[in-house]
């Protein structure tokens, strides 16, 4: 509404938008006649002081016929545009959610049902189901649906890989739920733009039905259908297109108007948001390349310290790792390897932190034990346990069961782990569900708050009922854990958890991920860039290069005396409070190399 107030064009849209609105839900009340009355002493009378607007062949009032149009032409429109999105969004949802084959052949098929002209459409649905509001509605709806699909799928596909999409699917949400639960609220605002828009489009095709004589019968009036009868009368009544030609115009182009209104104020707020993200993004980027430094080459053999806090651990088993490759598919038939031969173990109670410089294999290894390995990345061989049980050829169905019960996960991005549109409550309260199926809505929420409890936010009754904005990044982080821990999982995957808070909140979050870890005994895997995190939260690390394993041990024997060469490299290149510390030199040797 404070858009309307400022663009002019904008108000117009508003007020015809709601003149006509008006005019149809009042029709019966405000038309001086019956649409169908008919008057046989004035057929084609012209303007008169009794019919403004003149009569047709029958006497009928064409005043009264204009505003029983505006029902008509309303009624087929929003009508459409339900049976469009119906079809429409969850095609779109499915598509771009699935990706693959169901994407590459359903985008195919959109772009079959795109190359048709849309009339044509109307036309065949016309001509197979006869004529009738019913199946005007259905006519015009078919037109418009794969635009809906077409929208839909676009933005899904972006959606899909957002933290808090990934979140739910660890958490055990079933995939239907985080269609119509979490992806389908995020996207209501484009819709909603590009359903304001084929309003106007819907009337426009309507019309264009109607003044073919396709649309509805004779009895029901419509701005098309009275645009068709006046052009058999050009020559002696051509001021009877007027009326209909101008509703038509300027209710069409009201629609659009009021779909570029909604767009700049959503777009408006939107870039306020992005302006903020994008400065904490820079923030970000910033702290991590000061940490972020870079690594030079080692030779292949992982380094394993001491027993007994090494590769073999004595206490129960919660996740074992062996001889573990990942591999990404080229579109030539070969494969890049990300992750060769690693073997790995994590014991109950146990934080195992999983260090390496960027693009080392840290979240690779982490997507292949939740399952959540992009297209085209694949495990190509070795085994991985959960408490005894192989997960490596799993199906998806399996490994989404598992997820949430077995396992947990928070990402890096606060915000970015929790849905923007959905009060934290609810999101606790859906995962509860999700869990229980049985359980009432009163018991979920009282789960969700003890949830709340645990994770050290104050306050949680009034907290529940709060969004994600309303969090600081420490208190969403906490919220984030807190979704993860719903299923009681035994094993913890915290991804760059901390990275993107400052210090003091990071050392708040690892405060609590220890108490966590004593109270629910479940096994931790840390993946950090910050040496300093590990040293202060983890029992053992393992270190990556370039997807290799070089060295496992318990955090501070391989920190103070650390057994490969690239461990000693990263350590020294952990930039100390007053030194100068040396970087790593993964630029320069790359440029050897190169050369
Ligand atoms: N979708 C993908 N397809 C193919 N290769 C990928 C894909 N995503 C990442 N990779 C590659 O996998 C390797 C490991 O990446 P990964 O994200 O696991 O690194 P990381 O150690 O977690 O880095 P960071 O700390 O920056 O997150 C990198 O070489 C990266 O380029």
């Amino acid at each position: 509404m404070r858009t309307a107030f400022r663009q002019p064009s904008a108000l117009f849209a508003v007020v015809v938008v709601a003149v006509v609105v008006i005019v149809a839900v009042a029709a019966p009340l405000i038309a001086p006649y019956a649409p169908e009355a008919k008057d046989f002493t004035a057929p084609l009378s012209g303007p008169t002081s009794a019919h403004p607007l003149g009569t047709d062949d029958l006497g009928r009032d064409l005043l009264s016929q204009l505003i029983h149009s505006a029902r008509t032409a309303l009624l087929v429109a929003v009508g459409s545009v339900v049976v469009a999105m119906l079809i429409g969004v969850p095609l779109g949802l499915v598509l771009g959610y699935k990706g693959g084959w169901y994407d590459r052949i359903g985008s195919r098929g959109l772009d079959i049902a795109d190359a048709l002209p849309g009339l044509m459409i109307g036309f065949v649905v016309i001509a197979i189901l006869g004529q009738g509001m019913a199946v005007l509605i259905l006519a015009v709806g078919l037109v418009f649906c794969m635009n809906f699909a077409r929208l839909t799928r676009a933005i899904t596909l972006t959606e899909r890989n957002k933290g808090y999409v990934e979140s739910a699917r660890v958490s055990g949400l079933t995939a239907p739920r985080i269609l119509f639960s979490q992806l389908l609220p995020n996207l209501a605002a484009p819709l909603v733009v590009q359903a304001a828009v084929f309003l106007g489009s819907a009337i426009k095709v309507e019309a264009a039905l109607s003044f073919l004589g396709l649309g509805l019968g004779e009895e029901q009036p419509s701005w098309g259908g009275m645009l068709g009868f006046a052009t058999q009368h050009t020559a002696d009544h051509p001021e009877m297109a007027v009326a209909p030609g101008i509703a038509i115009c300027v209710t069409v182009l009201a629609f659009s108007l009021l779909g570029d209104a909604i767009n700049d104020s959503l777009s408006g707020s939107r870039r306020l948001r992005r302006t903020k993200l994008l400065g904490r993004v820079l923030l970000d980027d910033d702290t991590s390349r000061t940490r972020d430094d870079q690594a030079t080459t080692a030779d292949e053999t992982p380094v394993t310290r001491a027993a007994g806090t090494a590769e073999e651990p004595s206490g129960d088993l919660v996740l074992a790792l062996r001889n573990v490759d990942i591999v990404a598919d080229r579109p030539d038939g070969g494969t890049v390897p990300l992750i060769q031969n690693v073997s790995l173990t994590v014991r109950r109670g146990e934080i195992l932190g999983l260090l390496g410089e960027s693009g080392s294999g840290k979240s690779m290894l982490a997507k292949a034990i939740l399952g959540l390995l992009p297209a085209g990345v694949r495990l190509a061989g070795g085994s991985i346990t959960l408490n005894g049980s192989e997960l490596a050829g799993r199906t998806p169905a399996q490994l989404a069961a598992l997820r949430g019960t077995g396992m947990g996960v928070v990402f890096q991005n606060p915000q970015a782990n929790l849905s923007p549109v959905h009060t934290v409550g609810r999101q606790l309260i859906d995962v509860v569900r999700a869990h229980d199926a049985t359980i009432s809505k009163e018991a979920a929420r009282t789960r969700a708050f003890e949830l709340l409890d645990l994770v050290g936010v104050d306050d949680p009754e009034r907290r529940l009922d709060q969004y994600p904005y309303q969090f600081s990044g420490g208190m969403a982080q906490r919220v984030a854990i807190a979704v993860a821990l719903v299923g009681e999982p035994d094993l913890l995957i915290l991804d760059e958890a901390t990275s993107a808070l400052d210090v003091t909140t990071q050392a708040q979050v690892l405060d609590l991920v220890l108490d966590l870890r004593d109270r629910l005994g479940m096994a931790v895997v840390n993946i950090t860039h910050d040496l300093g995190v590990a040293a202060e939260t983890c029992d053992r690390v393992a270190v990556l290069l370039r997807g290799d394993l070089v060295e496992t041990g318990e955090v501070h024997a391989v920190f103070d005396h650390p057994g490969h060469e690239y461990t000693a490299r990263l350590i020294a290149a952990y930039p100390g409070v007053d030194d100068e510390s040396p970087r790593l030199g993964t630029h320069d040797q790359r440029k050897v190399e190169h050369a």
